[in-house]
């Protein structure tokens, strides 16, 4: 068996960046940048008011001072003119300043009687503008790679850019095995249970910024696997869900091994997800996942995400990781490397009292995956463990 680290390096051996699309910025939320995206104009593109009041020069702007009101400046409706000695011009938020004005005085601060107006007793000293070119600048830079969050989208629509070139989408192909599945809303036989890792992993995957593609699941038979193997074609990767350990109906490494995958791995030194196998299937890679509900879903994180990452060009990292602090003690580790689930608030960390790798309602309810190393010595309440957020 190997390590998670170990695996991890193979699996990014089987993947690398997709090709490079562009598409409107509307569509470019949870995308990655693949080409830097470049201002194309200055921000703000001219010295704007920061407040609604009056321009005037700042060296004017004192105690009592009156001023002729001259003509107003609006945002999207500058002033033409020019503000001379003893004259201010009204001016709103985001309005050009105009010429000769360097101050803005808030209307707060101002008493007005027809054209003319007569500062307050108490100024307050800030200019009240905001300099061209003070957010950026044209030919400032958003660099690629970069995995496009809201605000990215609104300085990118800020810098007038339309378009940008991200990383086509990866296509997963999801094949959930065994006779024993039905799907949600069917009415299950007796020996039946419902097909729930397909959901959970599409769901992540769609997070991910991927384009999953839930096949029909595929019993436990040669012909079914060969037949969602080759509905899988075209996928960039392809999941399996189930059938990846040794009893008699664990056929999908065989299968898949007939029909040309170059086996990378089978089997890691971890809880829950031993028996995960992974390679190289044409021009796609292969993942299989255990079908354990808790264990499919652990790898979706650990293992998957971090491959759709790669394949959208982002660098090749594990899952990031955070530390707290253990709200309770613990026996000695297992020799497999083990992601427990938890829960984490206010910086501490509480495994939960179950870890059996089908109990969903745990791993729903858990919002971290304690990483405790392979024979882990016993820890104290208090002591500092890495987790997953989840
Ligand atoms: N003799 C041994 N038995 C098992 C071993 C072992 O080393 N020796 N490993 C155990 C571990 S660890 C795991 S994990 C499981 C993984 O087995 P498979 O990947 O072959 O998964 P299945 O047998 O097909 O299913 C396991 C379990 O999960 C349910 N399942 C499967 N697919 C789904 C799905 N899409 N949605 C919901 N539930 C699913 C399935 O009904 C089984 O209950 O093997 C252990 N056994
Ligand atoms: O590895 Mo299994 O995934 O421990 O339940």
């Amino acid at each position: 068996m190997i390590t998670v680290d170990e695996a991890l390096a193979h699996l990014f051996s089987l993947v690398s960046r997709l090709e490079p699309e562009t598409v409107p910025l509307r569509e470019a939320h949870g995308r990655v940048l693949a080409q830097d995206a470049e201002a194309r104009r200055d921000q703000p593109p001219f010295d704007a008011s920061s407040m609604d009041g009056y321009a005037v020069k700042r060296s004017e702007a004192v105690p009592g001072a009156s001023f002729d009101v001259i003509g107003e400046s609006a945002a999207g409706h500058g002033f033409d003119g020019t503000v001379n000695a003893g004259q201010a011009v009204r001016i709103f938020t985001g309005a050009p300043v105009p010429e000769g004005a360097d101050k803005v005085v808030i209307q707060e601060d101002v008493t007005r009687d027809g054209d003319r107006i007569t500062l307050g007793d108490r100024l307050e000293d800030k200019p009240n503008i905001r300099p061209r070119g003070d957010d950026f600048r044209i030919g400032d830079r958003v660099e690629a790679p970069r995995l496009l969050s809201p605000e990215d989208v609104a300085l990118l629509a800020s810098m007038n850019v339309a378009e940008v070139t991200v990383t086509r989408k990866p296509k997963v192909a999801l094949i959930a095995t065994g006779d024993e599945l039905v799907m949600p809303g069917e009415d299950p036989g007796p020996d039946q249970i419902i097909a729930s890792n397909s959901f959970g992993l599409c769901a992540l995957l769609d997070t991910l910024g991927a384009e999953p593609r839930m096949l029909p699941i595929a019993g436990d038979t040669r012909e079914a696997l060969e037949t969602a193997f080759d509905l899988a074609k075209g996928a960039d990767l392809v999941v399996t869900i189930g059938g990846a350990s040794v009893g008699d109906h664990d056929l999908v490494g065989a299968v898949a091994g007939d029909l040309g995958m170059d086996r990378a791995f089978y089997k890691v030194k971890m809880r829950p997800g031993k028996p995960l196998m992974a390679g190289r299937m044409g021009d796609a890679a292969m993942l299989g996942l255990p079908g354990n509900p808790v264990s499919a879903m652990v790898c979706g994180h650990i293992f998957m995400a971090p491959m759709i990452r790669v394949m959208q060009g982002l660098p090749a990292m594990p899952a990031p990781r955070l530390s707290a602090k253990l709200a309770t003690a613990m026996p000695p580790g297992s020799p497999r490397e083990h992601y427990m689930r938890a829960q984490v608030e206010d910086g501490t960390i509480l495994p939960e009292r179950s870890q059996d790798s089908g109990m969903l309602s745990v791993l729903a309810r858990a919002n971290a995956l304690l990483i405790r190393p392979a024979d882990d010595a016993p820890r104290a309440q208090g002591d500092w463990v890495d987790y997953v957020p989840i």
